[in-house]
């Protein structure tokens, strides 16, 4: 278990940036990190890994001080994938993974055959293998990013923290990242993920967790947290919330400026000449034409559960499905808890 108490923590002599948080992550979890930018999901994640130590409260992993433990068994326990690397050495793909394997070295003994096995595993299994006599410092956004991901698995810890580690990877590079965490967290990893894509957050998270303003807002299984309220609440901007056609797992979708002017006031102000982001057909906003002022006020929802008595159609780009398919049993997170 990590477990943080009451913690603030902050840069300099800038005031705190978390304020009062208290959470702990279990093995087996796979937690979203989500909030607005800036709201403190970075910093969080360098107070769990050790990196930023908390101006006030605890952090403890296995009932432990966290900072008591040394730098080289604190790397056998948790790897990072950062936002931003600082630095990108200037070796090939394999050596930069194999920096992965440090960790497990000795004075006497460097890398061995093992090392060498785990680095090259990695690679392969973030898709990279074809990169691994690549310099590093060559290799695109997303191709860096999947390598760095690879040396944090090569590295063998059992907490992965990952900031927007999907972030620059195209959909199904992403989704494939994504199966090999969640294959990971099924395995025992322990995973959290700072995370701006809500939708994948909701397909693969078991857990989530909302940060604004440096405190934690909602935490919870993702049934219970990815709500329009929640969502519309925490960004501050309209989302409708819909299941997913295949998975069930609720899946958000996003209204163009125009379109948030006609749900908060009820009112339509939309010419639907084609000139509105999101109007398709030469019409307007849905609501224009379908919804009336009181099924338009805010936040709408076409996920079960929610409390409004009439639920607005969702907007123009969400279509139902014309075919019905059944709920297949993919990771959609929702099932785990
Ligand atoms: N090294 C630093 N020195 C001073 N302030 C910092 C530093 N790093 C981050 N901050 C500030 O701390 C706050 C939280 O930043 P943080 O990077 O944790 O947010 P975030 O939720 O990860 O944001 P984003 O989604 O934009 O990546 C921001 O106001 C940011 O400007």
């Amino acid at each position: 278990m990590i477990e943080l108490s009451r913690v603030h923590a902050g840069y300099g002599d800038t005031g705190d940036v978390l304020r009062d948080v208290s959470l702990s992550v279990s093995p087996g979890e796979l937690v979203g990190l989500l909030g607005p930018n800036g709201s403190g999901k970075t910093t969080l994640l360098l107070v769990l890994s050790g990196v930023l130590t908390p101006r006030s409260g605890t952090v403890a992993l296995d009932g432990a001080p966290l900072h008591r433990l040394r730098p080289r068994e604190r790397a056998r326990r948790i790897a990072a994938v950062p936002q931003r690397p600082e630095h990108i050495p200037d070796m090939d793909a394999l050596s930069m993974v194999l920096m992965g394997r440090y960790p497990h070295t000795t004075l006497l003994r460097g890398y061995g055959p093992d090392d060498h096995a785990s680095a090259l595993a990695a690679l392969r299994d973030t898709g990279c293998a074809h990169l691994a006599a690549r310099g590093a410092r060559t290799l695109s956004g997303g191709e860096l990013q999947r390598v760095l991901l690879a040396r944090a698995l090569a590295q063998g810890a059992d907490t992965l923290l990952l900031d927007e580690a999907t972030a620059g990877l195209d959909v199904a590079r992403a989704l494939d990242i994504l199966d090999l965490l969640h294959a990971r967290h099924r395995a025992g990893a322990r995973i959290v993920a700072a995370v701006h894509d809500l939708n994948l957050a909701a397909l693969y998270c078991t857990r989530l967790i909302f940060l604004k303003h440096g405190r934690v807002v909602k935490d919870g299984p993702v049934e219970r947290t990815f709500t329009a309220d929640v969502l519309s609440d925490v960004y501050e901007t309209p989302v409708t919330v819909h299941p997913h056609p295949v998975t069930g797992a609720p899946q958000a979708c996003y209204v163009p400026g125009a379109f948030r002017v006609d749900m908060r006031v009820g009112l339509p102000t939309n010419p639907g000449d084609g000139t509105v982001p999101g109007a398709i057909d030469g019409k307007s906003s849905p609501h224009q034409q379908d919804v009336s002022p009181q099924e338009s006020a805010l936040p709408l929802s076409g996920f079960s559960g929610h409390t409004h008595a009439h639920p607005a159609k969702p907007p123009a780009r969400c279509h139902e499905p014309e075919i019905s398919v059944q709920t297949a049993p993919l990771p959609t997170g929702t099932q785990d808890d």
